[in-house]
C-alpha cells in the first residue's frame, strides 16, 4: 500500500515495482558485465525493481524539462540552446551515492543509448590535504568548510549555461587526496549526475544552493549503525588495495595488525563521518525530490517520492 506524508509518497518496493512493467531486464550480458564490474555485489532483483522504474521517471522528466526549455526559448524568441539536465544524488559518507550515481548512468545508457551522460562527484572540488592543513582543517575533510564551494557553485552555472570541455578536478580516496593535474572533463552533456555529500547543503557566506541547478535530486538513506558497515567494508577493501603499495594513503595501516587498523578506522567514523552525517547531511534528506532507503546488504526496501 503507498502510504503518504505531508511531503513524501512512501512506495514499499512491491508497489514500486510494479511502475514500469514494460521496461525489463535482462540486460544484455554487456550490460550486465559492466553493472557487476562497478560492484560485483549489486542485488540484479534491486536494478530490476528499483532502478528500472526509477530511470523510467528519470526520463520523463528529462522530457518535460527539454519541453519546457523549447517553450521558453521559443516565447521568449531567444535561440535554443541546449541546456544540461543535472541529477544531484546526496547521503552520508560511503552510504553508496557513487555506486548509485554509476548505476543509474549505466542503466541511462541502456535504455536511452542516443543520451549523452556524464558523473562527476564533488569530492573533486575538496580543498587539497595541504590547503587544508594550512586552515587547520585537516580532521574536518568533508565538513562544510573543507570544499571550495564558490568554484563548485561556478561550475554549475558554466554546465548550465552550456559550457563545453570544463575540467573538473578529481580526488582519489587511495591516495586521501586531490590528485595534482589530474582531470576529467564535462562537455555539455543531455544529463549530468552530480553526486556528493555536500550536494544539498547551503555553502557558507553563499546565497544559493548548489541544488539551485538540480532539476532532480536523490538522497540515498540507511540506519547509521549499517552505514557505519558499509564504510568498515571499504576501508577493509581500500587496505587490501593498499597492502603492495607504499603510495598508498592506507598502506600503513595495511601494514598494522588487522584489527588494530578496523579500530583507527572507527573512530573515524565515530570522530568525524557520523558528526558530519548527523550536523549537516542527514538535515538536508528532507530537500530532495526522492529518497532510496537501503536495508541490510544495500538492499532497498522503500522509495519515497515529493508530492509536489
Ligand atoms: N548497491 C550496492 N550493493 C553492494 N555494495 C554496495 C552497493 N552500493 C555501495 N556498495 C558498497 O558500499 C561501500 C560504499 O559505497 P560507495 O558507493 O563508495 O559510497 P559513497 O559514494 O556514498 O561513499 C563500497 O564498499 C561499495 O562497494
Ligand atoms: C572524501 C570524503 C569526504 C567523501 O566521501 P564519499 O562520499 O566519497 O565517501 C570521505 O570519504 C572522507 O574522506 N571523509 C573524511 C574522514 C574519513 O577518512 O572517512
Amino acid at each position: 500500500m503507498v502510504k503518504e506524508d505531508q511531503s513524501y509518497y512512501r512506495f514499499l518496493k512491491n508497489d514500486w515495482k510494479q511502475l514500469a512493467p514494460e521496461a525489463k531486464l535482462p540486460l544484455s550480458d554487456q550490460q550486465l558485465k559492466a553493472i557487476k564490474a562497478l560492484n560485483d555485489r549489486i542485488s540484479l532483483q534491486d536494478v530490476q525493481d528499483i532502478y528500472v522504474p526509477l530511470v523510467h521517471m528519470l526520463i520523463k522528466k528529462f522530457h518535460s524539462f527539454q519541453d519546457w526549455q523549447a517553450t521558453k526559448t521559443d516565447f521568449l524568441k531567444l535561440p535554443e540552446r541546449k541546456v544540461p539536465f543535472v541529477i544531484g544524488i546526496s547521503g552520508s559518507v560511503a552510504v553508496g551515492k557513487s555506486t548509485t550515481a554509476r548505476l543509474l548512468q549505466v542503466l541511462l545508457t541502456h535504455f536511452f543509448p542516443s543520451l549523452h551522460s556524464q558523473l562527476i562527484t564533488t569530492d573533486g572540488f575538496l580543498y587539497p590535504n595541504a590547503e587544508l592543513k594550512k586552515r587547520g582543517i585537516l580532521d574536518r575533510k568533508g565538513f562544510p568548510e573543507s570544499y571550495d564551494m564558490s568554484s563548485l557553485l561556478s561550475f554549475m552555472s558554466e554546465v548550465k549555461n552550456g559550457k563545453t570541455r570544463i575540467r573538473v578536478p578529481l580526488y582519489s580516496h587511495q591516495s586521501y587526496d586531490i590528485m595534482p593535474d589530474e582531470y576529467e572533463t564535462v562537455d555539455n552533456p543531455d544529463i549530468l549526475i552530480v553526486e556528493g555529500i555536500n550536494v544539498l547543503q547551503l555553502p557558507s557566506n553563499q546565497t544559493i544552493y548548489i541544488s539551485d541547478f538540480f532539476d532532480w535530486s536523490i538522497y540515498v538513506d540507511a540506519d547509521p549503525e549499517l552505514i557505519e558497515k558499509w564504510f568498515l567494508e571499504r576501508f577493509g577493501i581500500l587496505l587490501d588495495t593498499a597492502f603492495h603499495n607504499p603510495q598508498d594513503y592506507y598502506y600503513e595501516y595495511a601494514q598494522w595488525p588487522r584489527e588494530k587498523a578496523f579500530e583507527e578506522a572507527k573512530k573515524v567514523w565515530k570522530r568525524v563521518d557520523l558528526p558530519n552525517l548527523e550536523e549537516f547531511i542527514l538535515p538536508t534528506r528532507s530537500r530532495a525530490n526522492l529518497i532510496l532507503h537501503k536495508v541490510d546488504h544495500h538492499v532497498m526496501d522503500a522509495v519515497y517520492l515529493r508530492k509536489y
